[in-house]
Order: C-alpha cells, then structure tokens, then sequence
C-alpha cells in the first residue's frame, strides 16, 4: 500500500538502488547523467550554504565520491578555490567516478591528509553514501574522524559517513555536519536518531529521476496535511460527537498527570472527558478540572488504585469513545495488576502511557493479545526498553528496529518519543517526526501527548492516522509555546493552551 498523502516519503538504501537500477533500466537513464545532477545540485547547495573559500572535497571510491568529483568540476569552473582528496587511490575508484576524474580541470586530487583540512572554509563529505555497509572500515574510518575534528563545517553527500541510510545507527566513527544534500529523496536514516543529530538540515536535490519507481516505501515524515483529517465540530456536532475521552491514573503525589491528560485531550477537541482516579485523590481533581467528569476508584486506602477496582473502571470507561491508561498511576504493584487486568477488556481504542506501560512489560504479547479494538502505546525509550527488557541505551542505538519490533510483538501502534518520535504500526510502516520542537523536553508533556492521541482516535480517526495527528499537533503547540521567548521555561501547561492554534495550523 503506498504512503497516505500527507507522509512525505523516505527512502532505505535498497529502495534507492532499486529505484537507480529501474531509472537506468527501464528509463535509460545513464549512470553519468544521474551523477552529473547529483554533484550539480551537490555544488549548489555548497554555494548557497558557504558562498566563498576554499572547498575541501574528501572523496571515497564509490559513486558518493563520483558525485563529489562532479561538485568540484562545477565549483572549479565556476571559479571556486577547490581541492580534491582521494580516500583510496584513483585507480580503486568505480567507473563512474574514474571518468568524473578525468573531466577535472584545474590541479589533480590528492592523497588524503588531515593537515589540508586546515585551510578549508567548508569540507564535503563524499567518502561513503547508500553503498556503505556496517561500521566504517579503514582507511575510510580514520579520514572520518578527522573530518568530524576539523574545525570547519561538514556538508554531506547522500549520507554523512557513518551514519547508515537505512537505520539512523552509527556504529563506528561518523561526520557531524551541518547539511545533508540528499539526492532524489531524503534517506530514513536522515531522520532517525542518532543520524538525525549527523544531518544537520536536509537538502532535498532533485536529480531527474522521474514519478512511477518501483519502491514502495515503508517510512515517511509526518506532514502537516495529517491536520486536515482531524474531525472538526460542525452545526450538528454535540459534546459526545466531538469525541468522548476516558483517562485512568492518577495516585498521591502524581495528579498533576491525568489532569494535564485531560486537559489536553479537551484542547484538542474533545468533547467530553471523564477522570477515573483514586478517590481520596477526587476533591483534587474537582478543583482544577471545571469541564471535566471526575469518577472516584476503588483504592488502597493510600491514594493507589486497587486491583479489586475492575469493574468500577470497566464502568468508567463504558460510554467512552477512546480510554487513556496510565498517566500517573504509580508503580503500586495493586495498580500496576489492575492495568494488566483492565486492558484486555477496554472494548475502544486505548492509548496506554507511563506506569500503564510498565505493567506491560515483558508481558506485551500476553496482555495484549485478547484486544479487539486498537491500541496505542506511547513509550520513550526508557519506558520501550523494559517493555521489550532490553537496556535503554540498546533502544537508543537502534530506534526504529525496536519500535518496530514492539509494534510486531504486541500488534499495537507504538509511538516511540524524542525529538525523533516515531510512530510505528504492526505491519512494519513507520510515520516520523520532523521534531524541533526543544520545549517539550520538560516534565508533563508526555501526558499531554497521551491526552491529544486520545482525543483524535475518540474521533474515529484511524488509529494510524490519529496517533500522527497527536504527534503532529503537539509538536506544533511546543513550537508556538516557545515561540515568544524560546523553548527555556515551557511548560507542559503552556503545551496545553497553544493545542488550538496548533491543530488550526
Ligand atoms: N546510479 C547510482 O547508483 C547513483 C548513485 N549516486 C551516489 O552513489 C552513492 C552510492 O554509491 P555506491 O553504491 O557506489 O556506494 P558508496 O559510494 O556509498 O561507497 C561504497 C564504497 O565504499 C566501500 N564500503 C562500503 N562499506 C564500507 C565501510 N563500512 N567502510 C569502508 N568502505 C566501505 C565499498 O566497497 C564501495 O567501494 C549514493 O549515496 C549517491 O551519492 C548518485 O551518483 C546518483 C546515481
Ligand atoms: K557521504
């Protein structure tokens, strides 16, 4: 199934090759061709971004280094100071990159040396790009540190080496650059982290490869037409229709959690929002929560919910359009046992957050299994890694193997958080955040999401669909709450209030 319109497609690094093979193939397209546009656009970008010195090309022996040869030929004729180094000699060099190398006017490539670093104003990096495989190799991976230890600035061909086009992981030694001129289209691994903190700002450079390619691809980023699908209230529209929002959590000392949820979820637009939470805790959630219902649960007698609380919540949560599980509900084993009981039989769509998640772990598959109607969890990688019991920094390294692998197991839709959030469905399709929005790096957010995901699949939204909505709408309120002052001293309240203009966008 191709990507819905409002995902901007990304590729992995067979897709591309499958997409230069059929451009050549079936297009006749010739190799040189595709490699003349790249390394123009290539120079482009090099002019746009770093207008005058000395460019420093470092150039590896696949096409990547090509293209590289073909920006310094257009540099140089355009009257650049422009050096050329080689990795590997030139006879190492593909075909393709021999015969750019003939066509180079003006002085011949060198031998790599990290003194002539030095005197670049800007260096582009040409050493490896889809055609890379694993962790740098010498002598490439030597010449990638120093690059990454020079102190002028880094633009990257394709990829910054290092950095796989497919995954975002970097194993070994990788360039930090400050702009990624990727050809054709933006490579997945542009955007995931750690790669995504390589990039630097992409350029997209269109180097004629026409509509109608074989790959149909599995990730894209998240755009803002995904707004245009939110329901919005109408003549007819009444407090149920706009979508009827369930929240259970909350214990002592954690309130502020299922209420910043339940505000959120009203700021997105729903309609009618119900707070399931202990009941000694129920005057405090009365107080600061005018427009919603608040229902008092069984409980420990110590502001925890009970596991004997089963029935009340399923009677909670009956007229809901949508349950969201977990916002502050503690680590209590009596309610982490409740929310492995409840969410079997939560018979709507349920986004489960926070200690709901960590009742879930190790037990996805388990717990799971019986749902009939989707599911949404909203980890971060703390929160993934004991889902999946593996270390956090391993989720880290390898972000989209592990969301897809908890989307696989559990048969729900994971959204995994960061600036990167990913947002991952069973089948193995993965919707990705532009992210920068530094404001919400702060406590309370992650309810807020929780709140807004809430909201939209309370609307009907598609699941798939309604959990990008929320990842894109509150994205776009940590923009606009840091918009006066810049993203220090947000907070999640401010999230909350900029949720209307947002979802206005
Ligand atoms: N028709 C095409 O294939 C086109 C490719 N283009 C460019 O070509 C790139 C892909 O070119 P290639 O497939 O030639 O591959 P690369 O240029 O990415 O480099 C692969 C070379 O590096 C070596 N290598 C692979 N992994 C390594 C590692 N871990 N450590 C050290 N050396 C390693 C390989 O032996 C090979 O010689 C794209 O990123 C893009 O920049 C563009 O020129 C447009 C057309
Ligand atoms: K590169």
């Amino acid at each position: 199934m191709s990507l819905p319109r409002w995902m901007e497609p990304l590729l992995e690094a067979g897709e591309m090759r499958e997409i230069d093979r059929w451009a050549i193939n079936e297009r006749t397209i010739a190799v040189d061709e595709l490699m003349e546009r790249a390394g123009e656009g290539l120079a482009g970008v090099i002019s746009r971004r770093a207008p005058a010195g000395r460019v420093v090309f470092v150039c590896g022996k696949g096409n990547n280094g090509g293209d590289g040869i073909v920006a310094a030929r257009v540099l140089r004729q355009a009257g650049r100071d422009v050096e050329v180094l080689l990795v590997w000699p030139a006879e190492w060099m593909g075909s393709d990159a021999q015969a750019q190398l003939k066509k180079l006017p003006g002085a011949k490539p060198v031998a790599f040396e990290a003194g002539r670093l030095n005197k670049a104003q800007v260096i582009v990096d040409c050493v490896l790009g889809t055609g890379s495989s694993g962790k740098p190799r010498s002598p490439a991976d030597q010449v990638i540190s120093e690059m990454e230890a020079a102190k002028a600035p880094v633009i990257a061909a394709d990829v910054p080496s290092g950095v796989d086009a497919t995954t975002g992981e970097v194993e070994g030694p990788a360039v930090h650059c400050v702009a990624t001129a990727a050809f054709h289209r933006p490579k997945v691994g542009l955007w995931v982290r750690p790669g995504k903190e390589y990039a630097g700002e992409v350029d997209i450079v269109d180097i004629g490869i026409p509509r109608g390619g074989p790959a149909r691809p599995d990730a894209g980023l998240i755009g803002s037409g995904v707004l245009r699908e939110v329901p919005r209230r109408g003549a007819t529209s009444t407090k149920f229709s706009s979508g009827n929002v369930c929240i259970i959590g909350g214990s002592r000392g954690l309130t502020g959690a299922p209420a910043m949820t339940a505000l959120a979820a009203m700021r997105a637009g729903a309609g009618y929002v119900t707070v399931g939470a202990p009941a000694s805790l129920e005057l405090s959630f009365t107080v600061r929560l005018l427009e919603a219902m608040v229902v008092g649960l069984p409980e420990d007698g110590d502001g925890h919910l009970d596991a004997s609380g089963l029935e009340p919540v399923l009677k909670a949560v009956v007229r809901a359009d949508a349950v969201v599980l977990g916002p502050g509900l503690s680590k209590n084993p009596q309610s982490q046992a409740l929310a492995r009981a409840v969410a079997p039989r939560i018979d709507v769509p349920l986004v489960v957050d926070a200690d709901g998640l960590n009742a879930l772990a190790g037990q996805l598959e388990e717990i799971l299994a019986g749902r009939r109607w989707p599911t949404v969890l909203t980890p971060h990688a703390g929160e993934l890694g004991r889902l999946l019991e593996v270390d956090s920094a391993e989720v880290e390294r390898s972000r989209l193997r592990h969301v897809r692998e908890a989307a696989a197991i559990s048969k729900a839709f994971v959204v995994l958080k960061g600036d990167d959030t990913l947002v991952a469905a069973p089948s193995g399709r993965v919707a990705i955040s532009r992210g920068r929005a530094p404001g919400l790096a702060t406590a309370g957010t992650g309810d807020v999401l929780s709140g807004v995901i809430g909201a939209m699949l309370a609307k009907g939204m598609p699941v798939a669909q309604g959990a990008c909505a929320g990842v894109y709408a509150h994205l776009r309120a940590g923009q606009i709450a840091a918009a006066p002052h810049g993203p220090d001293g947000v907070i999640a309240s401010d999230v909350i209030a900029s949720l209307p203009a947002a979802l206005s966008a």
